[in-house]
C-alpha cells in the first residue's frame, strides 16, 4: 500500500471556468494539471463551480433507484442490439455481475447513459429493432427528479470537461488558438482537445455497489472484485462517488503501489483516459485503477465519461510525437470505431 496520508494532487480548474482569469493564474493551473497528468495520470478537481448540493442530490437520487425492487429496475434493461426487445446492446440497467473485467464478474450493477444518438441511422435494420448504441437513453420513472436532474447535471459537467480538455492542451504547451477561420478540427493548437470534443459521445455510469461477502485482505489480491483492474478507454473521466473511504484503488507509476483515492467532499476524481494517451502518445498514460469496497454500506458512483466526438480522428499529436522521441504509438482511427470496439468485448473484457 502507499505510504501513509500519501494522498492524489488537487488541481483547481477555476482559471478556466472563468472566462475574465489572467494569463497568469491559467499558466499556474497548467503547470500543475501537466505534473498530475505526468506522475499520476488521476487527480482531485476543485473549482468547477457545480454546488455540493446538486452533487449530493445526484448520489442520492442514484441510491434510490438501485433500492427499488429487480421487476423496477428491470424495466429499463438492457438489451442486446437488433433483438425483439429494441435493445441496443450499450443503454439500460445492467444487473448484478452482467458486467465482466478481465474475464471476471464483477460485483455491481449500473445504468449506463450516452449522449443520444444524433448521427444518421443505419437503416439496415428490421423495423423496431436497434444497431448498436442507436437506441434511445432508458431513464428510470422511479425516482421521478432523476431525468431532469441528471439532464441539467450533464450539461453542467460537459463546461467542466470543456474548461478540463483546454487546461490540458495548455498544460501540453500546445500553442495559442489558431486564428478565428482557420481553426479547423485537424489544428493541433491548445483548443484541439475543446474542438474534437465540441459534440462529446458522453457516456454515464450510475453505478451501485453491494458489500462484498468475500473482501479480501488489505494488501492480497481480492477474492471478489467490485470493479476490476482497467483502465478507462475516452478521454477524461469525472468520478462523483458517495463518501465511503478505501473502495477505489490507483495503481501508481512503480507499477506495485495502490493509492486509496477516498473522496473530497465537492471534488471530483479525474483520471485521464486511453483516448489522452494517444494523442499524447504516451507523454501522459491512461492508469490503471480498481474498485474493491471493503466496507459495509451499499457504495454509489456516479462516473461521467467526457468524451471525444463519434467522428473524432484521434491519433498522436505531432508535438507530442516529437517530444517522445519520433515514433508514433498509433495510426489513429476514429473515437466511434474505438467505442465500438470497446462495446462488442463488454468494454473491459
Ligand atoms: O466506482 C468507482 O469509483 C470507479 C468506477 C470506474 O472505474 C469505472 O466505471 O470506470
Ligand atoms: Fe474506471
Amino acid at each position: 500500500m502507499a505510504p501513509e496520508g500519501a494522498s492524489l494532487p488537487i488541481i483547481d480548474i477555476s482559471s478556466y471556468v472563468n472566462p475574465k482569469a489572467s494569463p497568469e493564474s491559467r499558466q499556474e493551473t497548467a503547470a500543475a494539471l501537466n505534473r498530475a497528468c505526468i506522475d499520476y495520470g488521476f487527480f482531485y478537481l476543485t473549482g468547477h463551480g457545480i454546488p455540493e448540493s446538486r452533487l449530493e442530490q445526484v448520489i442520492s437520487l442514484a441510491r434510490q433507484f438501485f433500492a427499488l425492487p429487480l421487476p423496477e429496475k428491470n424495466k429499463i434493461k438492457r438489451y442486446d442490439a437488433g433483438g425483439p426487445e429494441g435493445g441496443d446492446g450499450a443503454r439500460g440497467y445492467q444487473g448484478m455481475g452482467e458486467n465482466v473485467t478481465q474475464g471476471r464478474q464483477d460485483h455491481h450493477e449500473a445504468i449506463d447513459l450516452y449522449r443520444e444518438w444524433d448521427m444518421q441511422k443505419d437503416d439496415t435494420k428490421t423495423p423496431g429493432t436497434n444497431k448498436t448504441l442507436q437506441g434511445p437513453n432508458l431513464w428510470p420513472e422511479q425516482p421521478a427528479e432523476l431525468k431532469p436532474v441528471y439532464l441539467e447535471y450533464i450539461d453542467q459537467l460537459q463546461q467542466v470537461g470543456k474548461a478540463l480538455v483546454h487546461a490540458m492542451g495548455a498544460a501540453l504547451d500546445l500553442g495559442p488558438e489558431a486564428a478565428e477561420g482557420t481553426a479547423t478540427r485537424e489544428v493541433e493548437d491548445e483548443k484541439v482537445f475543446v474542438r474534437n470534443t465540441d459534440n462529446s459521445f458522453w457516456v454515464m455510469r450510475l453505478i451501485g455497489y453491494p458489500k462484498l461477502s468475500h473482501p479480501a485482505a488489505l494488501d492480497a489480491a481480492a477474492d471478489e472484485l467490485s470493479c476490476g483492474e482497467h483502465t478507462d478507454y475516452g478521454c477524461v473521466t469525472l468520478l462523483l462517488a458517495d463518501p465511503t473511504p478505501g473502495a477505489l484503488q490507483v495503481l501508481l507509476k512503480d507499477g506495485t503501489t495502490w493509492l486509496n483515492a477516498d473522496p473530497i467532499p465537492g471534488a471530483f476524481v479525474v483520471n485521464i483516459g486511453d483516448m489522452i494517451e494517444r494523442w499524447t502518445n504516451g507523454l501522459w498514460r491512461s492508469t490503471r485503477h480498481r474498485v474493491i469496497h471493503r466496507g459495509n454500506g451499499y457504495r454509489v458512483s456516479v462516473p461521467f465519461f467526457f468524451e471525444p466526438n463519434f467522428d473524432a480522428v484521434v491519433k498522436p499529436l505531432g508535438k507530442c510525437v516529437e517530444k517522445t522521441g519520433g515514433e508514433p504509438v498509433h495510426e489513429g482511427n476514429t473515437y466511434g470505431e474505438h467505442l465500438l470496439g470497446k462495446v462488442f468485448s463488454n468494454f473491459y473484457g
